[in-house]
C-alpha cells in the first residue's frame, strides 16, 4: 500500500485496510527485510544464560553454518561446471569459493577471544551440542572428497540423516575432477574411477602422475595447470581451517573432552593433518 502524494504538504495519511479481509492488520516488512527474511534471520537466537559472551557465541556459530552452505552451493556449482568441460567457469566459481573460505577462517578470531571462564560460563547449556553434527559441515567434506560413511551416525535419529546420506552418494568435486583429467587424456587409473562412490579416498600414483604431467607441460595443459592451483588453495584454506579451529579450541577449552563425546584437542590434532586432493600436494615433492 502507497501513500496518495499531495502536491505541496506532507504525504496524505494511507487508506484505511479493508475490514472484510485482506490485511491482518500487521504492516509488511520493509523490501529489504522481506528479500532476505531478515525477520525470521533475527527471530533465530536464544541465549540460555546471561552470559556476556553467549549471544556472540550463536551468532558467529549460525554465520559459519551459513558461510557452509553458501560454500556448499558454490562447490557443487564447481563440480557440476567440471562434468560439463565448463573449465573456466569452474575456475570462476572456485575464485569465489575461496574468498568465502577466507571470512570463514577470519571468523574464528571472535572465539578465540573467549577466555576459557566465558565459555565456561554458558557450556553447561549446550548440553551434548558440537559442530560434530554439523549437517552442513559433513555434507561440505563429503562434496569435497572426505567420504566417510562412519561420519553419517551423528545425524542417525536426527532430521539431518537423509540429506547428509545423499551426499555421501554423489560424486565429488574430486571425482568431478579425476574424470575430467582422463577426458584430457591423462593416466588416471580406472581403479580409481570405478572405486565405490562413498569409500573413503586413498591417494593414487597415476594421479599424482597425471599432476606432474600438468605441472611439468603447464602451457599444453594451461587450464589445468590453472585447475591444480584453484584446488590447492581451496585445500590449503580447508586445512588452515581446521589448524586454526584447533588452537582456538586449545585456548578456550583447554584439555577438556569435547560435547560431541570425543576427547577433544587430540582428536581434531588427528583430523588436522587431512588434506583434500591428496596428490596435488604428494606430486610437490617431485617438482
Ligand atoms: C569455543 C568454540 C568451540 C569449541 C571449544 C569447539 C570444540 C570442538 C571439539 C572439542 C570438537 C570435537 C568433537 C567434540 O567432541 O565435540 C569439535 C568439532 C567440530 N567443531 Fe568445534 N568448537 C568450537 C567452535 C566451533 C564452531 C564455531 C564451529 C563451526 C560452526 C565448529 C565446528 C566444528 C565441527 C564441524 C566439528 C567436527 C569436525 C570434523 O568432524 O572434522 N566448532 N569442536
Ligand atoms: N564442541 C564444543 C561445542 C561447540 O562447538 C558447539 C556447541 C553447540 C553449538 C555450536 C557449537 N559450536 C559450533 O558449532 C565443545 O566441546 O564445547
Amino acid at each position: 500500500m502507497t501513500a496518495a502524494r499531495s502536491p505541496d504538504g506532507p504525504p496524505e495519511a494511507p487508506e484505511p485496510r479493508c475490514p472484510y479481509g485482506g490485511g491482518t492488520g500487521t504492516p509488511p516488512p520493509t523490501a529489504y527485510a522481506g528479500y532476505a527474511e531478515m525477520d525470521a534471520l533475527l527471530a533465530l537466537q536464544h541465549p540460555r544464560t546471561s552470559a556476556a559472551t553467549e549471544p556472540g557465541f550463536i551468532i558467529m556459530s549460525q554465520v559459519m553454518e551459513l558461510l557452509f552452505e553458501l560454500l556448499r552451493t558454490e562447490f557443487t556449482a564447481a563440480r557440476n561446471r567440471l562434468s560439463e568441460d565448463a573449465v573456466d567457469e569452474a575456475l570462476w566459481t572456485l575464485r569465489r569459493a575461496v574468498r568465502v573460505q577466507q571470512v570463514a577462517l577470519s571468523s574464528w578470531d571472535f572465539f578465540s577471544a573467549m577466555t576459557p571462564m566465558e565459555f565456561a560460563e554458558f557450556r553447561d547449556s549446550l548440553g551434548a551440542a558440537s559442530g560434530f553434527q554439523s549437517a552442513s559441515y559433513r555434507r561440505l567434506e563429503f562434496l569435497l572428497g572426505n567420504k566417510n560413511p562412519q561420519m553419517v551416525q551423528p545425524h542417525l535419529n536426527a532430521s539431518s540423516h537423509e540429506v547428509v546420506v545423499r551426499q555421501l552418494h554423489e560424486p565429488s568435486l574430486y571425482d568431478a575432477v579425476l574424470l575430467l583429467l582422463r577426458r584430457r587424456g591423462l593416466p588416471v587409473a580406472d581403479t580409481v574411477l570405478s572405486r565405490p562412490v562413498d569409500a573413503s579416498y586413498e591417494p593414487d600414483a597415476s594421479v599424482e602422475q597425471a599432476w606432474r604431467e600438468v605441472y611439468e607441460k603447464r602451457a599444453a595443459h594451461h587450464s589445468l595447470f590453472l585447475l591444480g592451483e584453484a584446488l590447492t588453495d581451496v585445500a590449503e584454506s580447508f586445512a588452515r581451517w581446521r589448524y586454526t579451529h584447533l588452537t582456538v579450541v586449545q585456548r578456550v577449552l583447554g584439555g577438556k573432552p569435547g560435547t560431541g563425546g570425543t576427547d577433544g584437542v587430540a582428536w581434531l590434532e588427528r583430523i588436522s593433518g587431512h588434506r583434500f586432493f591428496p596428490e596435488l600436494w604428494s606430486a610437490r615433492s617431485c617438482l
